[in-house]
């Protein structure tokens, strides 16, 4: 049997040392403001928002969702995420993705001020990450994933790494930041040929994918580190990795759980970021 890394004791210790940041800074007059804009309602933005509130207010974060309607035109939405960047109360938004085919992302992402843009939207906060900066905002998941490599003292320098999946939301962006930190990064995709060959060479495999208990026993090197980002449902109904944890769980060395693993330290990435960017707008 493999070493848990549950990512809800990481969770826990960051929630920690933020509540002490914000009750600081309540001392000083600013309580963080963080607003978190859905266009429609697609379930797995629903949840996330769920967990996102939730993380915030035992945080003493102040957050708030603005919903819009679905079939909202472009221009509209541009002239909302305007309001938001210009409303001195809101210190960062959260814009769920993906928006619906009227609006071009590749358009609007040019629209939300990077300085109020925690999860990576915007093409500034995106330049920080390739060049690896640190006063930018990354994605949340992929440095809730680094959050978690950092907890457990696993440090990715020199190892062989294998992300599976490109999204801009998490394959992307965890990829750089692991060539950040000295890892030898390979990136795998839907047409990666031999999947597996790649995967099982990998010291630390980190799976991205958004296909249910996809990775099996045969795709995973013998004592390998597993970090499994992928949220989906199963054939029961119940919260699943893209790894399918009890076929691999006696071969490998470490791996995190779904629910309880990279899911849970997410959001509390996210209230960090909103205390960072209140943080870095009051020059505090
Ligand atoms: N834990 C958390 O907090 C979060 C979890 N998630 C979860 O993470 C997962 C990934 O999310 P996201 O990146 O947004 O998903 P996307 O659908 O945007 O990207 C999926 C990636 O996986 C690749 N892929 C798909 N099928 C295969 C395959 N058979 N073999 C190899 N690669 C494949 C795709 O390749 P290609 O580019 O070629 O199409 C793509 O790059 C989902 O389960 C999602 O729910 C997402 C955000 C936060
Ligand atoms: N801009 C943007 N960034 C995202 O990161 C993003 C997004 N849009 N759109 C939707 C997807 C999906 N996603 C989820 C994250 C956590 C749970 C989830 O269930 N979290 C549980 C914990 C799950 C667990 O324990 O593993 C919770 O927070 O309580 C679900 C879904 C984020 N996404």
């Amino acid at each position: 049997m493999s070493v848990i890394l549950s990512g809800k004791e990481v969770a826990e210790a960051l929630k920690e040392s933020l509540i002490k940041e914000v009750s600081e800074l309540k001392g000083k007059g600013y309580t963080p403001c963080l607003k978190i804009v859905i266009v429609g309602d697609r379930p797995d933005s629903v949840a996330y928002i769920k967990g996102a509130l939730k993380r915030c207010s035992e945080i003493g974060i102040e957050a708030s969702v603005l919903e819009l309607p679905g079939d909202i035109s472009e221009q509209e939405f541009i002239k909302k995420i305007h309001e938001l960047n210009n409303d001195e109360s809101v210190n960062g938004m959260l814009i769920m993705r993906p928006l619906p085919s009227q609006i071009s992302e590749d358009r609007v992402k040019y629209e939300i001020s990077p300085e109020k843009d925690l999860d990576c939207f915007s093409p500034i906060n995106v330049a920080k990450v390739m060049a690896g900066e640190k006063e930018g905002f990354p994605p949340c998941t992929p440095q809730a994933v680094i959050e978690i490599l950092d907890h457990f003292k696993i440090d990715p320098a020199g190892k062989k790494v294998a992300v599976v999946g490109r999204s801009m939301v998490v394959g992307r962006p965890l990829a750089m930041m692991l060539l950040q930190r000295n890892a030898t990064v390979t990136i795998c995709h839907s047409k990666t040929k031999d999947l597996a060959e790649e995967t099982k060479r990998a010291e630390i495999l980190i799976a991205a994918v958004g296909k249910a208990k996809m990775v099996k026993k045969d795709m995973v090197g013998e004592g390998a580190v597993v970090i499994d980002v992928g949220i989906n449902v199963d054939e029961n109904g119940k919260l699943c990795g893209d790894v399918d944890f009890d076929d691999v769980k006696d071969k490998v060395a470490m791996i995190t759980p779904v629910p309880g693993g990279v899911g849970s330290v997410t959001t509390t990435v996210l209230a960090k970021h909103v205390i960072k960017a209140l943080k870095q707008q009051k020059s505090l």
